[in-house]
């Protein structure tokens, strides 16, 4: 089996996406300038960007930091046209934070994002009064939002797909004439709210939780300095390469204890397999022991993570079975079905449900090329299979755009070679 080599390695993993998309709709209707340190620089982040631009926002760019002038009024401009692209962040809190100002701003996005739900955020915001039409099919993009301000008060949400519909929403609470109670029905991904309440206290907003029913007072932002911390999604991929590795060491620099993201508790799925894992207050190091067991997990909280698991999960001893993820088939692409072809077309065999993906150990085939779906993570997560499998290339490496343009690169310097097989 050809083992690359991965070694001892620091590395230095790209902002949070989740965070900077957040930052700066906190930014934009924060009462004065705020300045977000280390945000990330990506398709996703500079649509976000782009989208505040066209609504009037003033966004100044230094490459370390962005200063964002706030506008807690609402967007300067009367009329836009936003297109989002391919990120959910952006097509779903965009749309939210316009609809508490005033003028009519028409969103649209990428194909995939106009394939993605967007129904029961668009419908809580109409039970609040906000006048939302879409052009095409209901609950999807493009859409227009005629806004006049929001009055708040109490409204139902289903997050069982999404729980981007709720961040949208109580982000918009302080935003309200009368704040807003949030009912949840079911909710998914609940690492990811909590990012969400944690930053709005950042930016002097304190949400309070009564059983299912989110509580935000009306009463707006206040600008702060706000530091964005390195993506746990993207570092998934280089603690999962350590992982695989014996003897190799990945350490990841601020990304530790005091760590807002979820997606950190990857490192926990690592160390049940048999990695060692130390995660300290600056940072996170996982080692490669050898050992690799396979294991059931639920991993609702931390989906993101799931095709990390998958394409390096026919190395482990044991089957591997991923639960509860059913909401992955509605990503970028269908995630789980993705995983399952690239995994058979390395010669592996594997099973998917309706929210599950059971993959058994070992590798039959030769390499081959990996079909990415346009998604991000499908290359980013194959890359990780081919430190063990050689001659895996991909049919769209550069869509790692979207969170890490500079995916390649970092990779082929972590293996140690320049190149890596990877035509980015
Ligand atoms: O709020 C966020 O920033 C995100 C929430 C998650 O989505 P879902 O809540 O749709 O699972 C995650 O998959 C996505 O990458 C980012
Ligand atoms: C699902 C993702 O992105 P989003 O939903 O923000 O487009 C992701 O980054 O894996």
């Amino acid at each position: 089996m050809a083992v690359d080599h991965v070694g001892m390695s620091v590395v230095d993993v790209p902002g949070s996406k989740s965070i900077t998309a957040r930052a700066l709709f906190l930014a934009a209707a924060a009462d004065g300038v705020t300045t977000l340190v280390r945000p990330l620089r990506s398709d996703d982040t500079e649509g976000f960007v782009e989208g505040l631009a066209r609504l009037g926002y003033r966004v100044g760019r230094t490459p370390d930091a962005w200063q964002v002038d706030g506008r807690p009024q609402g967007p300067a401009a009367a009329e836009a046209d936003v297109y989002c692209r391919d990120g959910a962040t952006t097509a779903r809190f965009l749309p939210t934070l316009a609809a508490a100002g005033h003028g009519t701003y028409r969103f649209d996005a990428s194909e995939q994002m106009r394939r993605r739900p967007l129904l029961p955020l668009t419908r809580a915001l109409r039970d609040l009064g906000v006048d939302l039409r879409h052009e095409r099919a209901e609950g999807h993009h493009p859409l227009t939002v005629r806004a006049a301000g929001v009055e708040g008060g109490e409204v139902v949400l289903d997050a069982g797909q999404s729980s981007q519909y709720l961040t949208a929403l109580l982000l918009l609470g302080p935003l309200t004439r009368k704040g807003l109670r949030i009912r949840v029905t079911d909710l998914v991904s609940v690492p990811y709210v909590e990012i969400t309440i944690a930053m709005m206290r950042a930016f002097g907003v304190r949400v309070d939780r009564e059983g299912d029913v989110f509580v935000v007072p009306p009463g707006g932002y206040r600008a702060t300095t706000y530091a964005i911390e390195p993506d746990a999604s993207t570092a998934s991929y280089f603690f999962a390469a350590a992982a695989v590795t014996p003897g190799a060491e990945v350490t990841v620099p601020g990304l530790g204890t005091g760590a807002l993201q979820g997606d950190l508790g990857f490192v926990d799925v690592l160390r049940r397999m048999g990695a060692q894992v130390s995660v300290g207050a600056s940072g996170t190091t996982v080692r490669g022991t050898g050992l690799l067991r396979g294991l059931t997990v639920n991993m609702r909280d931390i989906s993101d993570t799931m095709p990390t698991l998958a394409a390096i999960a026919p190395f482990a001893e044991g089957p591997v079975r991923i639960e509860d993820v059913a909401n992955t088939r509605v990503k970028e692409c269908d995630r789980l079905e993705a995983c399952a072809e690239n995994l058979r077309r390395l010669g592996v065999a594997v099973a998917t449900g309706p929210d599950w993906i059971e993959i058994q150990p070992g590798v039959r085939g030769a390499g081959a090329e990996i079909a990415s779906y346009g998604d991000h993570r499908i290359v980013m997560s194959f890359a990780v299979t081919g430190l063990r499998v050689p001659g895996i290339s991909f049919d769209d490496p550069g869509c790692v755009r979207k969170t890490f343009p500079g995916f390649h690169e970092a990779f082929a310097e972590l293996r140690g070679r320049p190149g890596n097989g990877v035509q980015a």
